[in-house]
């Protein structure tokens, strides 16, 4: 364990982080959350109160972090299941450290069962105030006049859209200007999926219980949740460790050091198929990416017309120029000469700026069928191969692909709707079915193995939606790579240093006009950073949530 202080942001204190295989959290569903209940209940024999109390006793200790206790007012709003129940918990002990506590249920008293009953029973026995709310008017007073609200209306239980008097207190909370603690996760948040159905409560901070839930980390529920802790509950270390199909934070293990007599062979040669008229910028940004990420040899095959001036902006770049069809794109008669070069490459990445003229997508098709090195395929050779699934599932060789949104919504046959509610569902089949690594792009990309796994990573910024990002991701995983990473580590770290040099980009010139350009230009820092330590703040984030 090493210790940080996150205290110290003045000497912005770089933490000499070390990530290794073990400190990757697991992030869990709904259902898998519940079977780790019954688990502990039934084989453990940890009475449910147990695990209430421990979650209740966790999210009170936040409270006297975050707010205090002694001399304080706190409202709490506790729905009819145990969300509800660990919400009596954390009144019970405020109540006990000399704070003053109202309770609001949103559930008829009697409805109470199992743990939360034998709660609701002890708080009746205690002088708290116990109000069932009959309408929002009842608890606008209150909310003004506390110094912190938590949220216990619903937790993993959420299982339809949030209506009527709900809607109405999540209203009054959000818009209250007062600090809210929620239980387990916002209320309101999916638990599967990060969706708001139809409405959520904003956090300040979150609480959540066992593990992580999806919806706690995905957008965006994410941004619901203020910053993050989880309270193990006293579940034991092996019920956490799940499955091998599960969901995990993306923290890859350090890029092998240079060696002293390394050499431009030695650490990465890629290859990038790219290119064509009115599309300098993918290619340039994709290749130079590589080298900028600390890749050693990086070989353009773009057509020849562009070469001049993309030469101008990349002359690191050694270029293998092609013959063109009219329309300025590859023409498919570089098949043979694209194949042989292949060969000699660590990893080929084809497709940043490609176009979609037909003849220049039969190009990639018939290269993806027979190239047999890692191929990395982006943007425009995504959408050549899209319709031809076989095509990737039996190659020969490991295939990496990188699509937005829209282009895996070409990949898998769902729409864009789907692919936001049901993002890792839909990936973990894309990615088997593909036999391929998955990056789906998007706030918190996600990295989808052959195998069900799923990693969430959690560096980047909203400024990196812009023109070429995802080309500069193509070079930066090649280089990883090329520097002795195993592939899929290699496909998880290049996806974490993206967004590290995206970070690192916002922080010197604000997140508004960052371009492909900047971050590019902050692949050293951010490879130097992931080295030496990142910044304490962007520690902090990346490491996903604080355990209690
Ligand atoms: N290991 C753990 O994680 C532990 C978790 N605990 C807490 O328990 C909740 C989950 O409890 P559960 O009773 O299953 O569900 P909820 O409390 O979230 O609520 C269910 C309740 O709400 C109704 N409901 C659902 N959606 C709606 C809606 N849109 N509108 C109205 N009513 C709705 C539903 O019908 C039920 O009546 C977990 O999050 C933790 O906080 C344990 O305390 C400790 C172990
Ligand atoms: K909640």
């Amino acid at each position: 364990m090493i210790f940080i202080d996150f205290k110290d942001k003045e000497r912005r204190n770089f933490c000499r982080e070390k990530r290794t295989k073990e400190s990757v959290m697991r992030v869990c569903s709904v259902q898998e959350m519940r079977a780790m209940d019954r688990y502990a209940i039934e084989h453990l024999a940890i009475p449910e109160e147990i695990l209430m109390e421990n979650a209740g006793l966790a999210a009170a200790a936040v409270l006297k972090r975050e707010i205090g206790i002694p001399g304080r007012k706190f409202v709490i709003f506790c729905g009819g299941g145990n969300n509800g129940g660990d919400g009596f918990v954390v009144a019970r002990k405020v109540f006990s450290d000399g704070g003053t506590v109202r309770v609001f249920l949103l559930a008829d008293p009697e409805k109470f069962r199992g743990a939360a009953r034998t709660n609701l029973d002890i708080l009746k026995r205690l002088p708290i105030d116990l109000i069932s709310v009959e309408s929002a008017e009842q608890v606008r007073c209150d909310i003004r006049h506390c110094h912190g609200i938590v949220d216990a209306i619903f937790g993993t239980g959420l299982d339809r859209p949030v209506g009527g008097l709900f809607k109405e207190v999540i209203d009054l909370i959000n818009g209250s200007g007062r600090k809210v603690l929620s239980l387990d996760i916002p209320s309101g948040v999916n638990g599967d999926t990060g969706e708001i159905m139809g409405v959520a409560v904003q956090a300040d901070f979150t609480v959540t219980f066992g593990l992580p839930k999806i919806g706690n980390i995905l957008y965006p529920g994410f941004s619901r949740g203020g910053k993050l802790h989880v309270c193990h509950i006293s579940f034991p270390p092996d019920l956490q460790a799940g499955t091998s199909r599960g969901v995990l934070l993306n923290n890859p293990p350090p890029v092998p050091p240079r060696n002293l007599d390394a050499h431009k062979g030695s650490v990465g040669e890629a290859l990038f198929i790219a290119g064509a008229a009115n599309y300098f910028g993918a290619p340039c940004f994709a290749a130079l990416s590589f080298l900028k990420a600390g890749g050693g040899y990086s070989r353009l095959a773009a057509p020849a017309s562009m070469i001049p001036s993309i030469a101008q902006r990349g002359g690191e770049i050694v270029f293998v120029p092609q013959r063109e069809t009219a329309a300025g794109s590859l023409s498919g008669d570089n098949f043979e000469e694209l194949l042989a070069l292949s060969a000699k490459m660590d990893m080929v990445v084809i497709g940043p700026g490609l176009s979609l003229e037909e003849e220049t997508k039969s190009l990639v098709r018939a290269l993806v069928q027979d190239i047999a090195r890692p191929l990395l395929i982006d943007g425009d050779g995504i959408t050549a191969v899209a319709s031809r699934p076989e095509l990737i599932s039996e190659r020969k060789a490991p295939t990496i692909l990188t699509p937005h949104p829209g282009e895996m919504a070409r990949l898998s046959g769902m729409s864009i709707q789907d692919i936001r509610r049901e993002r890792i569902r839909i990936l973990q089949e894309t990615a088997a079915n593909l036999r391929a690594i998955v990056v789906l792009k998007g706030a918190h990309s996600l990295i989808g193995m052959p195998d069900g796994r799923v990693f969430i990573n959690l560096s980047g910024n909203p400024g990196m939606a812009t023109a070429g990002s995802g080309d500069v991701l193509t070079g930066t995983i090649a280089a990883m790579y090329g520097q002795g990473l195993p592939l899929e580590d290699a496909v998880c770290k290049g996806v974490l240093i993206h967004g590290l040099s995206g970070d690192l980009a916002a922080e010197a010139r604000g997140e508004d006009g960052i371009t492909a350009q900047d971050i590019l230009n902050f692949l050293p820092e951010a490879r130097k950073a992931d080295r030496e330590g990142v910044p304490a703040e962007l520690f902090r984030r990346y490491s996903g949530p604080e355990i209690l």
